[in-house]
């Protein structure tokens, strides 16, 4: 066997499994998806057929790459079946291949963003609101998904994903007069779905799942094509995905990996009770443990072990390293997300070029991929090569799409989406009538009429001032400019719109717009980039997006990826920006011990992802702004962010500290204060 295949005692043990059902628990880095692969290899060398061996993963980038390398072991063409697929892919492949089977061949998959159409058509474009109470229909179906993959009551979803989980008087007397509307609302969904013969992403595992838990003959024509299911990942599989692997204890044999300590989508109804309990509710199956890693040096993994060791929750783990020891981990202080991105790309232009490593060997993580935004103004403009992974795309932020929808009318006047984004953006115009001046503009469509069309459409101050505006824009040959334009005239209306958070989190984006609006000749360049970062969504996963820096020729990149997209990813240099307070964890969290426990098995996974050498960035800004906040907790204690910080407690040797200086400069000041005199310089002659 090649190194890349070899395995050791426990892999070897588990992939030669010989009973029925196996869950490997096993920590970061000790070589899962290595033995799942090397699980299917082993079944396909022993003559099983290799399209009876199902692989699940969380994404379709993981379930290519598992199948990819699986390939690459076995001599050619042998598992050329092979299949791999994400939880909803294998469900809609089985439907189709079933039609009678599941009844289903002749609905429509609906994605994401036709749902919430439909969600708005059922709420005639209107948010429901009760009081204080906002309920907008992304909502609705964010509670309606919740509640059908976590299986929870309407009542218990809605606490949850709205009320924070608070269990007071004031609460259950909200719940209680929204819950009826919300009913209504998710019926009428439920009724538009069947009429339109739709199938959302959860109706094709519910679909699939139903019809083997209640039929017998379903269940043996699985079981005649169908006989080993190998589930990646399986601390993050949750209620609903349990109900479809269950019939299949009956149908086949499960081979499932995970780890309890990476399990980090509870939001999304994770429940690792699946592999807990993997035991008592699987007859005739075993779980293995792997202990050694084999990805990161001591070092990388004593601060990980740390850190797991300060939780509540008894996950009796640690990690030792096969490779021994190497460098202290380094924890970086910076004063604001401008320095943190310039630190960034010195230290990887620096290992570039003094130390011989490719920008590849970097991965950089972020909770939010709009926590990255500075960092890829920063990239860009000192050309780093990158690509993304995750979260939503800086250009798809609403505010952003506000500003940008009034250039992409100045590139492009038959732009429609753009059109009625910027008129309904106006006080006082809603769809409706936005629908009809956007007649106007198609019948006209002469660049040259556009002014009148705004005129028209906004009689007054306001369609004269846009109407200049328009003109003054499309003067301009400079698209920095040309932003800076826009953020000028839009920018009262921007800070109204989205009062909640302006200030804190959105206000701070525009100067990095203007940024990036910089680093492009042409306003039709700079939009294009920006739309196509969104058509980057497959079966609701981010895939790849890459920098335009990157060309065909130039595959060397820098991964910034959010730390969610991270799973199973690892590199030489792995860099965690803003593990600082309120960040770690989240301000949001604070109230809930459950959702800071997830916080810490987030930081944990970006932890473990480095082979040799880990940063931790941390904004210094915030450590002192915490100390004087405190949140009350459900049970009437406080806690204050900065106690709650994980790396409250660090001990000095897990870590070298470095503070860097602020851009202008360290100053030398007297060594001990000097008192002031206000006395002087006053003549009372
Ligand atoms: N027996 C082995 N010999 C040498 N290297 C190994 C062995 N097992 C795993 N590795 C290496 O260790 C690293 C981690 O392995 P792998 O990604 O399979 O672990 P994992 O348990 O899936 O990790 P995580 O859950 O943290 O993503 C990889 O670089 C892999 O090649």
């Amino acid at each position: 066997m090649q190194s890349d295949h070899k395995l050791n005692d426990g892999q070897q043990k588990a992939v030669e499994f010989n009973g029925k059902h196996l869950l490997v628990l096993a920590g970061a880095g000790t070589g899962k998806t290595r033995t799942i692969i090397a699980r299917a290899a082993y079944l396909i060398e022993r003559g099983v057929d290799p399209s009876k061996i199902q692989i699940l993963t969380f994404t379709k980038k993981a379930a290519n790459e598992i199948v990819e390398r699986v390939k690459s072991t076995l001599p050619q063409s042998n598992g050329n079946n092979l299949s791999g697929a994400t939880f909803h892919s294998w469900c809609n492949q089985l439907i189709v291949r079933f039609p009678n089977l599941f009844g289903a061949a002749s609905y429509t998959v609906i994605d994401p963003d036709d749902q919430l159409s439909i969600m708005k058509m059922v709420c005639g474009n209107h948010n429901l609101e009760f009081g204080k109470l906002r309920i907008k229909p992304q909502e609705l179906i964010d509670v309606y998904s919740f509640a059908r993959n976590t299986k929870k009551s309407l009542t218990e979803s809605l606490r949850q994903k709205l009320f924070k989980n608070r269990k007071d008087g004031d609460t259950d007397y909200e719940l209680k007069t929204i819950k009826p509307h919300v009913e209504k609302l998710l019926r009428a969904y439920q009724a538009k779905k069947a009429e339109q013969r739709y199938l959302d992403y959860d109706d094709l595992l519910l679909v699939v799942a139903t019809q083997l838990k209640d039929n017998q003959e379903a269940r043996s024509i699985l079981a005649q094509h169908i006989e080993y299911l190998l589930v990646d990942e399986m601390q993050d599989t949750n209620p609903l995905q349990w109900t479809l692997l269950d019939p299949f204890v009956s149908i086949c044999k499960l081979f499932c990996v995970g780890d309890d300590a990476q399990s980090i989508y509870s939001f999304r109804g994770a429940d690792f009770k699946n592999v807990h309990l993997f035991k008592d509710r699987v007859p005739e199956s075993e779980v293995y443990k792997l202990e050694k890693n084999y990805r990161s040096t001591q070092e990388i993994l004593d601060i990980s072990n740390w850190l797991l060791e300060k939780s509540p929750i008894e996950y009796n783990k640690k990690l030792e390293a096969i490779r021994g020891t190497g460098e202290l981990p380094q924890l970086v202080n910076v004063s604001d997300e401008w320095q943190e991105a310039n630190w960034v790309a010195d230290e990887i232009l620096k290992n570039y070029t003094d130390e011989d490593r490719m920008f590849s060997d970097h991965l950089i993580l972020s909770r939010s991929q709009y926590y990255a935004k500075s960092l890829q103004a920063v990239f860009i403009r000192r050309k780093i090569p990158y690509v993304t992974y995750g979260g939503r795309k800086f250009m798809q932020a609403a505010h952003i799409k506000d500003l940008v929808s009034l250039l992409r009318i100045v590139n492009n006047p038959y732009d429609e989406i753009a059109w009625i984004r910027f008129l309904t953006f106006q006080e006082g115009i809603g769809e409706v009538r936005a629908s009809r001046i956007l007649q106007q503009v198609i019948e006209k469509i002469d660049v040259e009429e556009i002014p009148s069309i705004f005129q028209n459409a906004m009689p007054g101050e306001d369609g004269k001032k846009i109407a200049e505006l328009y003109e003054s824009i499309k003067e301009k040959d400079d698209v920095g400019k040309m932003v800076d334009m826009a953020y000028e005239a839009m920018a009262l209306g921007l800070a109204f719109r989205y009062r909640r958070d302006w200030e804190e989190k959105r206000k701070g984006d525009f100067p990095v717009l203007r940024l990036l609006a910089d680093s492009y000749p042409t306003l039709g360049e700079f939009i294009g980039e920006g739309l196509l970062d969104n058509s980057e969504q497959m079966n609701g996963v981010n895939v790849l997006s890459e920098s335009k820096l990157n060309t065909a020729e130039n595959k060397d990149h820098v991964i910034i990826s959010t730390i969610h997209s991270a799973k199973g990813l690892e590199a030489d240099v792995c860099i965690v920006l803003n593990v600082s307070p309120k960040a770690f964890p989240s301000a949001w969290s604070l109230d809930n011990l459950e959702e800071i426990e997830e916080d810490r098995r987030v930081l944990y996974v970006a932890m473990t992802r480095a082979k040799n050498r880990l940063i931790l960035t941390r904004n210094t800004s915030s450590i002192t702004a915490v100390h004087n906040r405190a949140l009350p907790t459900p049970g009437g204690q406080k806690t204050s962010d900065a106690e709650t910080y994980f790396l409250n407690e660090l001990p000095d040797a897990l870590v070298e500290q470095k503070t860097i200086a602020h851009q202008f400069g360290k100053v030398r000041d007297a060594e001990t204060p000097n008192t002031i005199d206000l006395s002087s310089g006053m003549d009372f002659s």
